[in-house]
């Protein structure tokens, strides 16, 4: 069956310019979004997962740019977007964000129910009682019990697992067609995390959304996501169904990152101990950007750019080790094992 897509990414490029210097943060990405998904973007921090978000914002940072490239939303390309008018129809209305500090987003000095009732004005037109009626369900709708009473608190009357549910709020009460949630569960302690979790996807059916999951646990997007694309050095290194890159990843790098999941019950190291750094962004990179780090990096990584090569039709990696001609190079223990238990379980 033929997916509608939302969202087309088009050999995206960006680059920051800082002190004299060029940054590339995305390295040519193409990804498209279908409407209903839940996409989740995994890789570890600096590798540009936000930076890419933020483009389809047009909340880059001044020093940033878009260097090449298309985003293609309904009919518009919004790398050609030149003013924040532009950017005003899309942000909120089509595309909303939920970060990870939900205090970055609520205003102190307003209640919740004002700022849900804002939105609501803004962007479907409500007003008085009718916009306070909708605000309270919507806090209904996001777990917040005594709506009524809660509509009037302040955001420091709010625990930290309500406030992210009334950031969640005021982002689904302006009916985007995408919500992007950036790390929304990183600041909370584990059950709130789960709940919030459960929230997300209880909302994306009601409310009919497209979901864009960051981050760099792979972990928490197991239970969220369709699909998973894992990002290394401002490219997408991996993509396919969650269960395709969960129990038959490709990458190397995908292979380091799942080896790293204790829930998997895998001995490994942690994300962030994964041997080396990431590269430096500043200089040209000639080959597959783990390579360096990568134990069985063949020659041809650290002279050419892997192209992707297709694992299934929704499945595909950049990694040489897909090519026909790659000698075999067999993933670590604990991956071989996680396909094992797979395909022991039919
Ligand atoms: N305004 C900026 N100026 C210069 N470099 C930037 C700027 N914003 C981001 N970068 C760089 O772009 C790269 C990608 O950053 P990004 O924040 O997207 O990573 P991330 O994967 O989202 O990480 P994290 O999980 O830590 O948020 C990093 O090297 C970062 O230092």
């Amino acid at each position: 069956m033929e997916q509608e897509i939302l969202l087309s990414v088009k050999n995206l490029e960006v680059k920051f310019d800082l002190r004299g210097r060029t940054l590339n943060a995305i390295r040519g990405i193409s990804l498209d979004l279908y409407k209903g998904e839940s996409l989740a973007i995994v890789g570890e921090s600096g590798s540009g997962k936000s930076v890419l978000v933020k483009t389809f914002m047009g909340l880059l940072d001044a020093n940033g740019r878009i260097t090449d490239g298309e985003i293609l939303y309904n009919g518009q390309d919004f790398t050609k977007f030149k003013t924040e008018k532009e950017w005003l129809a899309i942000r909120g209305k089509e595309l909303a964000m939920v970060l990870q500090d939900p205090m970055t987003s609520l205003n102190p000095l307003k209640t919740v129910g004002f700022q849900i009732c804002e939105a609501l004005e803004l962007h479907q037109g409500l007003k008085g009682a009718k916009a306070k009626e909708a605000a309270v369900s919507i806090l209904e709708d996001v777990g917040i019990t005594e709506a009524g009473r809660r509509f009037s608190q302040y955001p420091h009357e709010f625990s930290g697992g309500m406030r992210q549910r009334a950031v969640i709020a005021i982002a689904v009460a302006c009916r985007p067609k995408i919500l992007i949630c950036d790390e929304p569960t990183t600041a909370l302690d584990v059950t709130i995390q789960a709940q919030i979790l459960n929230l997300l996807k209880d909302l994306k059916a009601k409310y009919d959304l497209t979901t864009i999951y960051i981050t760099h646990d792979l972990g928490v997007v197991a239970n969220v996501a369709d699909r998973i694309a894992v990002m290394y050095a401002g490219d997408i290194v991996e993509i396919g169904k969650c269960d395709e890159v969960f129990y038959n990843p490709r990458h190397p790098y995908t292979w380091a990152l799942l080896s790293s999941l204790p829930q998997l019950g895998v001995k490994g190291e942690n994300l962030y101990s994964i041997k080396g750094a990431p590269p430096n962004l500043f200089t040209h990179i000639a080959g597959d950007a783990f390579a360096p780090r990568n134990p069985r990096a063949l020659k041809i990584d650290f002279v050419k750019r892997p192209p992707y090569f297709d694992v299934s039709p929704t499945h595909k990696a950049r990694t040489w080790l897909l090519d026909p001609r790659a000698p075999k190079v067999d993933p670590p223990e604990s991956i071989r094992k996680l396909r094992q238990g797979v395909s022991a379980n039919g």
